[in-house]
């Protein structure tokens, strides 16, 4: 049973719209929640103070002494910072529940992250932690403990309004039942105008969405969801839950979250500092690669050929093209002698190098060194005397020197880098014809393209393909730093378990940082690195975690490269195929996994977003453009409708955008990408707008995982079906479809 008694209206109080640390104004209204509220947040004013005292100790302390006293100041100043920069980050809605239990004598409160008193007794209860849960799971019919779930808006520090769920009446006496009051705490959520940056939810997660935050971190878990059914949301409170329930695993190998483009990863950029966690490295397949910048548009039949699954063996076939054995015998002569390089030894030298089974770039010395011993044998043949061990040594090095011999080995086990081996695939018509001899004319004349040309998106997993048979690290440089830290590390984390058994035990502090975690702070001063910087910067880095938004989009080479990121499968896929706009991307999620490994679905229901009226009028679109795609999509249901959000207007563009203006929020002309410039030109609205401008214009992928207030959808008939779907579910509050509407639209929507 909902209770929703007394209501504060102010909606500008609802639960995303408290910014800053106003004044402590004792609320009238809610004396006991204030009370409650502002407790906590004195005793996190006393917990920042000590935290920056500590901090002014700690770098107060002269820098001289040995590297192990400076390394342990510096991680203490590391650990300071860092809880100073925890603190400041969850002063806003600080605190967000409360649950009033069948088993405690006193209400439990929920909030960002978890609080003690000076005795150690908790005050706030993190909402990632166990006894959180029932905040976000209890319903009336499964009540399980609780008794009352309230909900708190706050403005700075003020209480501003309660929302209470009373899930057992009988529990309550008249009194408390007399205090009960409510404000639809979603529903403020949910009416609130758009930024153009995404907030958290986690006042709110539904208990849809809190089985899939929560749900076990191993395997490949699926969350299905229509449009607006907070699937990225779910993303991003889970990558912050995993890192709390499983810090000990996670902080060390990091969680890599996988997003659609730029603009999104923009979008949702405060979401996760806001939870307290920067332990995640946010990226795009296009900018997986450390030292590649792939930022070609590709084309969409091309990208659908370099995105199959049969690519791995072309790249594996290209590789192995570059171990050759010549057709004819070359002589080379080593001061008086004539040497010959045959084929027959280079075959038998290939052979064995290829059973070493190591990648190319090193199953390559274990070929020049038996060449070289070869050929050295042969020398030792043809000057008629055993050779000692030390002169062999010179000899082979002479013919290793030697560049006729040089150039012969290369021919035969080319030194290569994964750059120059796809570049030449797409170059050179007679490279990709060798490596694939299945693959028809008209999808190799595809290919084609010049030598210099940018790199895109759908070249990014087969660079990783060939880095990986290669054994070449991309960029190097990244590389290097990354050992170099991996080196320094291993030598520091010793040392951290001796000083944190000496300084930290039985304190407080030791319950905040494991040894790996000081180890981290304790490289050479400046050089030091988070796991989040190390892992983004080693091609060859493998995470604990991997959360993938948008993923119906992936082509099967972007899930190879993600799969091997994480051996140990533990995913995190979130997405919708009825959203698919690429053509190389997914429409069911079995013909992505089943041959990955085993796999999960958790579906999403609701959609937070759309109005229901402008869910409909996409869901009729859909049918009319894809019904079989259709037929298979997602079941969704809007949480509210708005009045008037629909609209098939003949007005004009300027006309609609004004209407936007004056209900206010964020608007966004969606319209098909060979339209952007003229109406970019026309609205005088740049190409890289911010996404808090009040104004953007956007073709329908690059809107893809964003959301405002108004829509103005223009030729939504000469879209594709998950193109025409995208745009039409963006708007939180009213969609304008100008121009070319689907006939069945019209029909529908009167
Ligand atoms: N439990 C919730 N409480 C408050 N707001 C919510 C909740 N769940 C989702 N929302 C809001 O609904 C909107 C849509 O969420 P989100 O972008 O995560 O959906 P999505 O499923 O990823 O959408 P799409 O696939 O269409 O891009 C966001 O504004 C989000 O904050």
């Amino acid at each position: 049973m909902r209770v929703e008694s007394s209501t504060h209206t102010d909606t500008d109080s609802t639960l995303h719209a408290g910014h800053g640390t106003g004044a402590d104004s004792a609320s009238a209204t809610f004396p006991v929640e204030q009370a409650a509220v502002s407790a906590i947040y004195s005793r996190l004013d006393e917990l920042t103070e000590q935290a920056e005292s500590s901090l002014r100790e700690v770098r107060a302390t002269r820098a001289s002494g040995t590297h192990q006293a400076r390394s342990e100041r510096d991680s203490f100043a590391t650990m300071y910072a860092d809880r100073l920069a925890t603190y400041r980050a969850v002063q806003d809605r600080l605190v967000f529940g409360r649950l009033d239990l069948r088993t405690d004598s006193s209400p439990r409160y929920v909030g960002r992250i978890g609080v003690s008193d000076v005795d150690h007794s908790p005050i706030l209860t993190d909402w990632r932690a166990p006894a959180a849960r029932p905040f976000y799971q209890a319903t009336a019919a499964r009540p399980g403990d609780v008794v009352r779930r309230r909900h708190l808006a706050t403005r700075g520090r003020s209480v501003v309004g309660v929302e209470d769920d009373l899930l057992d009446a009988d529990a309550l006496d008249d009194d408390a039942r007399a205090q009960l009051a409510g404000e639809g705490a979603l529903l403020a959520s949910l009416n609130a105008h758009r930024t153009g940056r995404m907030h958290d939810i986690v006042a709110t997660i539904q208990s849809e969405q809190d089985e899939a935050i929560r749900a076990d971190a191993e395997g490949i878990l699926v969350v299905q969801g229509g449009p607006g059914t907070g699937k990225t949301a779910v993303a991003l409170h889970r990558a912050a839950y995993l890192l709390y329930a499983k810090r000990e695993r996670l902080a060390r190998s990091g969680v890599l979250l996988i997003g659609p483009s730029r603009t999104f990863l923009r979008y949702i950029e405060r979401v996760l500092p806001a939870l307290g966690e920067t332990g995640v490295v946010s990226t795009t397949m296009s900018a997986l690669l450390p030292g590649i910048r792939a930022t070609a548009l590709e084309d969409d039949a091309v990208a659908q050929v370099k995105g199959r699954l049969e690519m791995a063996d072309v790249v594996a076939r290209a590789v192995r093209a570059r171990q050759r054995v010549p057709q004819t015998e070359t002589t080379v002569r080593i001061g008086s002698v004539d040497l010959v390089i045959r084929p027959e030894d280079i075959l038998s030298a290939r052979t064995r190098a290829r059973r070493s089974h190591q990648v190319h770039n090193e199953a390559r010395v274990v070929f020049v060194r038996t060449m070289l011993s070869t050929l050295t044998t042969q020398y030792e043949r043809a000057v008629g005397s055993e050779l000692t061990a030390p002169e062999r040594a010179e000899v082979s090095e002479e013919i290793r020197a030697d560049r006729e011999v040089r150039i012969a080995l290369n021919l035969a086990w080319m030194p290569l880098s994964a750059k120059r081996l796809i570049a030449d695939l797409w170059a050179r018509p007679d490279r990709l014809a060798q490596a694939a001899p299945g693959m028809s004319q008209a999808d190799r004349d595809l290919l084609y393209r010049e030598r210099s040309a940018p790199w895109t998106e759908a070249d990014v997993p087969l660079l990783d393909e060939a880095a990986e048979l290669i054994g070449e690290d991309i960029d190097p440089q990244a590389q290097q730093r990354a050992d170099r830290q991996a080196a320094d590390r291993a030598a520091e984390l010793a040392y951290a378990r001796d000083t944190l058994s000496q300084t930290l035990a039985g304190s407080d502090a030791s319950a905040m940082v494991s040894a790996e975690t000081l180890a981290e702070r304790m490289g050479e001063e400046g050089a030091w690195m988070t796991t989040a910087e190390r892992a983004a910067a080693d091609r060859s880095w493998t995470y604990g975690h991997v959360v993938v938004d948008e993923a119906q989009e992936l082509s099967p080479m972007a899930w190879r490269a993600l799969v091997r990121r994480c051996p140990s499968h533990s995913f995190t896929v979130v997405g919708d195929t009825g959203q698919t706009s690429s053509a190389a991307g997914a429409s069911t999620w079995g013909e992505v996994f089943d041959r990955i490994g085993t796999w999960r679905l958790a579906e999403l229901t609701i959609n937070y977003r759309t109005p229901r009226s402008v869910m409909d009028a996409a869901g009729v679109v859909l049918e009319a453009m894809a019904p079989r795609r259709a037929a298979a999509r997602a079941a969704v249901t809007s949480a509210r409708d708005v009045a008037g959000a629909l609209r098939i207007t003949a007005g004009t563009l300027e006309e609609e955008i004004a209407a936007a203006a004056t209900r206010g929020g964020t608007c966004a002309v969606i319209a098909p990408s060979d339209q952007l410039q003229a109406l970019r030109a026309r609205l005088a609205v740049p190409a890289h707008a911010d996404l808090t401008d009040a104004l953007l214009v956007l073709d329908p992928r690059g809107s893809k995982g964003l959301e405002f207030d108004s829509v103005v959808a223009i030729d939504v008939a000469t879209m594709s079906p998950g193109d025409a779907y995208v745009t039409m579910t963006r708007p939180t509050r009213s969609l304008s479809l100008l121009g070319a509407v689907p006939e069945a639209l019209r029909t529908a929507v009167p």
